[in-house]
């Protein structure tokens, strides 16, 4: 699907809307809070900004975000969980508004967090930005898989294959989608008007994710560190424009 300056338009509002609530959570993050707390004041925003939660019924789900700790990969459900000191946690919202997806997660600290896992959270919105530095009219899809790849494994993390960015705009998930390990020159070719998101997740260790009992949550094997950092973009004639950057530099590691 190629979109015109409507698209445009709708994706902007979507993302800054999105943007503005992640922003409020660098505000709430802390040790002592529960994440179905910070599952209600998103929902609140996005109801306030005239947006319904995408997530909220979506296949089943329960919830207006996922927030994913630790060791989960993704698809953390918010519960009466508290967070604690040195707690890395990634927050993904997707406000749908006027039927278009703004859909991002960023990574937050709570408390003191220590400087490996400081270090695996910077790499990771590394290999977001590279990604998208990619995304262009006349690159191939599987380009920004390769780079974000190849940022990730020079430095031993391991880059989560099983689950994808997505093409995305009145639709939560759309074709294509984009993997985050994959061969320059390989795949689709990007043209202006498509819009996905890129989302890589990296672990400190292995690749390799597992599925909680609760169907949804997923887990590193080894129980190392993950992190993700996702963009919803929009292929313009010369680049790619970021609809869900934060108007207060807030999406920006490393955190002081
Ligand atoms: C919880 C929403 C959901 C359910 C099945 S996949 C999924 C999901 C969550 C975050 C996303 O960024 C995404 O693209 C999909
Ligand atoms: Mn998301
Ligand atoms: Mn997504």
């Amino acid at each position: 699907k190629l979109h015109g300056p409507e698209g445009f338009e709708g994706m902007r509002k979507a993302g800054r809307l999105a943007a503005e609530i992640l922003d409020e959570m660098t505000r709430r993050v802390e040790p002592g809070v529960t994440t179905e707390s910070l599952d209600t004041v998103i929902r609140e925003m996005m109801l306030d900004g005239g947006a319904v939660p995408a997530t909220l019924g979506y296949r089943g789900y329960t919830h207006s975000s996922c927030i994913s700790i630790n060791h989960v990969v993704c698809h953390g459900i918010p519960s009466d969980k508290r967070l604690k000191d040195g707690d890395i946690v990634n927050i993904d919202v997707t406000p749908l508004l006027d039927g278009w997806h703004g859909d991002t997660s960023r990574m937050f600290f709570a408390g003191d967090v220590p400087l490996k896992a400081q270090k695996l959270v910077e790499l990771t919105y590394e290999c977001l930005m590279i990604g998208i530095g990619e995304a262009r009219p006349g690159a191939r899809l599987g380009d920004i898989g390769a780079a974000i790849q190849k940022h990730a494994e020079r430095q031993r993390y391991g880059v989560v294959r099983d689950f994808c960015g997505h093409g995305l705009g009145r639709l939560f998930h759309d074709a294509p989608e984009v993997v985050h390990a994959a061969r320059a020159g390989t795949g689709p070719e990007l043209k202006p008007g498509m819009f996905m998101t890129i989302e890589p997740m990296i672990n400190l260790g292995r690749p390799a994710v597992k599925l909680l009992n609760d169907g949804w949550t997923a887990v590193t094997r080894d129980k190392s560190l993950s992190a993700q950092f996702e963009h919803s973009i929009g292929i313009t004639e010369d680049g790619a424009e970021i609809f869900t950057t934060s108007p207060e530099g807030l999406d920006k590691p490393p955190y002081d």
